[in-house]
């Protein structure tokens, strides 16, 4: 559990400030303008479960109503344009919203108003999911739409997101098959005006990877990630867009927004496998599967839990060539001899290699649920989708990686002082490395503070500690044993993988650290 009374003197201000009658915190806001989906799984349903998910609040101005379960579309009934234009007005003219978001637009005549009203409220973010088939293959807005989507809304959009048929369509039937063909497609919708183009590859075929193929303008970033195996699909796409929207109107860019967005849908889809909705081949996501306060999803997704810090396996290439092993098989021994977060540490090695050992490490902590973080390099955890990052004072500032990254990422960073620590903590890292706790050869040039300024940094920290530096199975009683509020695990190099069975050697580890924890005294803190 984390102190109270620290967290809570460096949150005074903050809370004091959050809960001042005089001026209420701002909820961020979106508005989605988009079909309904009876069977609750797409549409303006999925739309405000997603932003509501998100932390943010959700408006709607309806444009059909479909009679649709998880089999298909049974019927539409499409809003007159006036309606939706009313509906719109209603939302802008009352509630101020941050970003647009518009789903099913069935008409030429609605597209139309859409514009007029983006317009006439001078909407300055808005994403357009161009829903032109449904995921069971139901047409939802035929072709009379195209040229009023080309040439009237695409212009205004910050990002439009079609699936690969839709963007195939978009782009007067090119064929979509490939990411080849989603980058050339992206490249070419991007010419009729949004700013940004994702082009979703959910549809993407003999793939094991899913990859979102995301256009800028001047160049493109591939979102890969594994393809989670689920009929929980029905609604992906709406899911996606609102939550991109629901990131934007919390202040984020486009990048992280998509990140954070992916993130969240693939979280979804792993905690949807298990539920049975409907009959049909697609049944809806349980948009909720983390269900937390308003306050405390809005500013970032789901806490870190700091009980993944208890034995923190650190690489070191260098160790593991020394012992012939490769990276990857040594995390496999960590994680089976009990180490509950990996941080893959490669000083040596070259961009390409790093994320081929990172990706071969992930996919092994992703089989036991064990995080794995990278160390310094922000780009390789953003090209095999890691867990994390671990940040140096050296490296990339933690707010400009927390911006990266999105908030459903670990971000830990290393301190030595308080001031660090505070500061980490306002730029929103998830933990603090604390050490060298005692002389280490890891780590060159590192000065060691001793158990003393450990339980310094501990009493101060308003994030949970990780005590690293030459920390080994004979001394990491007296670590625990020193008991500072904060701290909540160890984190090891040497004591592992400089050893010929790293298993063994965690397990060694991990039972002088529950040996010590049964005999301490002091207050819980190893929870
Ligand atoms: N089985 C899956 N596993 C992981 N991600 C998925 C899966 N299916 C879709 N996605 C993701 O969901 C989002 C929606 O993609 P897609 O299903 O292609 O859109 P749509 O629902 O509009 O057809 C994309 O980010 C895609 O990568
Ligand atoms: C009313 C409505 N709007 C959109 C979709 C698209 O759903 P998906 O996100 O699966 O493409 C849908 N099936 N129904
Ligand atoms: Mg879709």
């Amino acid at each position: 559990m984390l102190n109270l009374a620290c967290s809570f003197r460096f949150k005074s201000v903050t809370a004091t400030a959050a809960f001042s009658t005089d001026s209420p915190a701002h909820v961020p806001c979106v508005l989605t303008i988009a079909g309904s989906d009876s069977g609750a799984g797409a549409g303006i349903q999925a739309d405000i479960k997603a932003c509501a998910a998100r932390g943010v609040y959700c408006c709607s101005a309806i444009t059909s109503v479909t009679a649709q379960n998880t089999i298909g579309v049974q019927g539409i009934s499409t809003l007159p344009a006036a309606f939706v234009e009313q509906q719109i007005n209603s939302v802008l003219d009352d509630i101020h919203v941050d970003v647009v978001k518009t789903g099913m637009l069935a008409s030429p005549e609605i597209i139309q108003s859409v514009c007029s009203r983006i317009k006439h409220y001078s909407i300055g973010s808005l994403v357009v999911d161009p829903v032109m088939v449904s995921t069971s293959g139901h047409e939802l807005s035929g072709p009379s739409i195209l040229d009023r989507l080309r040439k009237a809304l695409l212009p205004l959009a910050t990002i439009v997101t079609p699936n690969m048929s839709e963007a195939s369509v978009l782009a007067d039937g090119k064929p979509v098959n490939t990411v080849l063909d989603m980058r050339e497609v992206a490249a070419e919708i991007h010419r009729m005006g949004p700013r940004y183009v994702l082009v979703k590859g959910g549809h993407l075929k003999n793939s094991h990877d899913l990859v979102d193929v995301l256009y800028d303008g001047s160049g493109w970033h591939e979102l890969r990630g594994s393809r989670i195996k689920t009929r929980s699909t029905h609604g992906t796409g709406c899911t996606l867009a609102a939550s991109i929207a629901a990131e934007l109107a919390k202040g984020l860019d486009v990048l992280p927004a998509v990140m954070a967005a992916k993130e969240y849908v693939a979280k979804a889809l792993e905690h949807s496998s298990s539920i049975k909705i409907g009959g049909g081949a697609q049944g809806p996501m349980n948009h909720f599967f983390q269900l937390a306060d308003w306050g405390k999803l809005s500013s970032r997704q789901c806490r870190f839990d700091p009980r993944k810090l208890f034995l923190y396996a650190v690489t070191d290439s260098g160790m593991n060539k020394r012992w012939d092993r490769s990276t990857p098989a040594a995390v496999e021994q960590a994680i089976q001899g009990g180490a509950t977060i990996i941080q893959i540490r490669e000083k040596e090695a070259e961009t390409l290699e790093f994320i081929e050992i990172a990706e071969a490490s992930l996919a092994i902590g992703r089989k036991y649920g064990v995080p794995v973080l990278i160390n310094d390099r922000v780009d390789v955890a953003v090209a095999c989708n890691a867990d994390g990052v671990h940040l140096g004072q050296t490296d990339m500032p933690v707010r400009l990686a927390r911006s990266i990254l999105g908030p459903g990422k670990i971000i830990g960073t290393s301190c030595k002082t308080v001031e660090q620590a505070v500061k980490a903590y306002e730029d929103g890292a998830d933990y603090i490395g604390c050490g060298g706790v005692y002389p280490t050869t890891t780590k060159k040039k590192n000065k060691t503070i001793g158990l003393d300024g450990l339980r310094l940094l501990c009493e101060a920290s308003p994030l949970p500690v990780v005590a690293i530096g030459g920390i080994s199975a004979a001394n990491v009683e007296e670590v625990m044993n020193s008991r500072p509020a904060m701290l909540h695990g160890v984190a090891v190099v040497s004591t592992l993988f400089d050893q010929s069975d790293v298993g063994q050697a965690t397990r060694d580890l991990r039972a002088s650290m529950t040996a010590a924890l049964s005999e301490s005294t002091a207050g819980k803190v190893f929870s």
